[in-house]
């Protein structure tokens, strides 16, 4: 661990560590629900709704079901916090016909959880008091603090009687929860606090990948790239395929810092241009932001040629404008039914002339054809007529160059990608083959283009957990490995 005036303590390799390489794999020290999440059961945290009427644990909270594993479990409802929950009658005001009424109590179920640990795991507790909570900040917020106020001390304290935690104490939990949790879980949406996991920083082209286990939330972070001894081992808390004003934001909101890493930066991110706008002046430049450290920056045309035919006239936009124009093209793609490849396409070629390519944007709907191409009704696979097969690989290929960049090397976004680029090509070559359009050679090369793809998404994927859906890829690129090197095999004999 290293100290700086940024942020403070943060991990470092103590050796080198390859690509691939466990570096911490730790059990949380506490789980529970999000914040803003909606009625969930106490045990295994799937979501409940009114069909749950009747399944009610003994402190009265809505429960899946009474043979739920997760009930009595250390990492879900324990019969600690289930005895503290009937005692405060916690549960007396919840109106069983509407679970909407009462999910705002499931905000102060995970600060309870950490509070319970006082008692029972003091070691524990002073673990995560160690953490930041950053309330000088948080306490400026009044929508933040109000809010935690309301739905999370005073439902503690007030609705509870739980007094014997100070308001101090409690806002100091929330913000240690805001500030260091995890998201985890698979399909469900709750949250974990790691003993160690919580030192690495962040940085928006992190260099690490890492994924929890379904029963226990067991913790496991690798290096995705090489890390050399002292370098920082760094996550993103932000989505990484997000513009910088977006990632900038949400760290800012809520991680409460000010995010300056190299790819924040460069006006041109690592030249992946994931925020640039087409020139509407010259139609030649891209318009980037002046200064991206600064949110009220002016954007700009950086088209410098002096040709008379190529140079622009000049184009500057303000920072509101550009925003106000991202948000109204974010709602259009908000817009769009998640599973709406023609609308999606319609998009792309609606805002060709405006977006960069690689614009996040365009980047989050190609995601999504990389994906739908061959998985949904209309569009399955061995369905799909060459054009869109060639189309599936041309989004693949685009988007992965992207995450080369900002997601590089063993990273479950990328082994999704390569997984997605296989199939296509795969098909596209059996195709010809069987038609006689390609030679032997052309035949050999593509096999060895698939089982590049393959293995690297084989590898990367094998890291997530077998249940998991990107568990599920990583063995059916395994399998289709096989498949390839025994067609191979026949091929070499042809
Ligand atoms: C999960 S904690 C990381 C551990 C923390 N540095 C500590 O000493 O407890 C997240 C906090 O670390 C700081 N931090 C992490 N990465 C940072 C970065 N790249 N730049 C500035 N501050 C950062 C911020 O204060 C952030 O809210």
């Amino acid at each position: 661990m290293n100290l700086s005036v940024y942020c403070f303590r943060y991990m470092v390799a103590g050796r080198d560590l390859i690509a691939g390489s466990i570096i911490l794999a730790e059990l949380p020290l506490v789980v529970g629900p999000c914040n803003g999440s909606k009625v969930q059961c106490l045990g295994c945290y799937q979501t409940l709704d009114e069909t749950y009427l009747y399944s009610k644990c003994n402190c009265g909270w809505p429960i899946c079901s009474s043979t739920c594993p997760g009930i009595g479990h250390a990492f879900g409802h324990t019969e600690e916090e289930c005895a503290i929950l009937k005692d405060s009658k916690s549960s007396q005001n919840f109106d069983y016909k509407d679970f909407d009424n009462f999910k705002e109590n499931y905000n102060a179920v995970a600060p309870l959880r950490c509070l319970l640990l006082k008692e029972m795991d003091s070691k524990k507790y002073e673990k995560i008091l160690s953490m930041e909570n950053h309330n000088e900040i948080r306490r400026n917020i009044p929508e933040l603090w109000n809010l935690n106020q309301t739905t999370v001390v005073d439902k503690i304290r007030k609705d509870w009687g739980l007094v014997e935690f100070s308001e101090d104490e409690i806002h100091s939990v929330c913000g240690i929860l805001e500030v260091n949790c995890f998201e985890v879980g698979h399909n469900i949406s709750i949250r974990g606090l790691y003993p160690s996991a919580f030192l690495m920083s962040h940085d928006c082209v992190p260099n690490t990948n890492h994924s929890d286990e379904e029963n226990n939330f067991k913790l496991t972070v690798r290096a995705s790239m090489d890390i050399h001894t002292n370098q920082p081992i760094t996550l993103s808390y932000a989505y990484t395929l997000q513009g910088t004003l977006r990632r900038r934001e949400h760290l800012l909101e809520n991680k409460f810092f000010e995010c300056r890493c190299k790819r924040c930066s460069d006006p041109a991110e690592l030249g992946t241009y994931t925020s640039a706008l087409i020139c509407p002046k010259c139609n030649i430049g891209l318009v980037l932001s002046i200064n991206p450290l600064d949110n009220d920056s002016s954007w700009t045309c950086n088209n410098k040629c002096t040709k008379p035919d190529k140079k622009c006239p000049g184009y500057t936009v303000t920072a509101k404008s550009m925003q106000l124009l991202i948000s109204r093209i974010q709602s259009e793609i908000d817009s769009i039914d998640p599973n709406d490849v023609e609308t999606m396409e319609k998009f792309l070629d609606k805002y060709r002339n405006v977006l960069h390519p690689t614009h996040f944007l365009c980047l989050g709907v190609k995601l999504s054809l990389s994906q739908l191409y061959g998985k949904i009704t209309g569009y399955l696979l061995h369905e799909l007529p060459d054009d869109l097969l060639y189309r599936k690989m041309e989004i693949c290929r685009e988007i992965l160059k992207i995450f080369d960049t900002v997601e590089p090397g063993l990273t479950k976004i990328r082994g999704v990608t390569l997984y997605e680029l296989h199939a296509p090509l795969m098909i596209l070559t059996s195709r010809q083959f069987e038609t006689q359009s390609i030679s032997k050679s052309i035949l050999k090369h593509r096999l060895k283009e698939v089982v590049k793809y393959l293995e690297e998404a084989g590898l990367i994927l094998s890291y997530e957990p077998d249940n998991s859906s990107e568990g599920i890829m990583g063995k059916a690129a395994k399998d289709a490995l096989l498949k390839i090197k025994d067609w191979g095999k026949i091929i070499g004999r042809i």
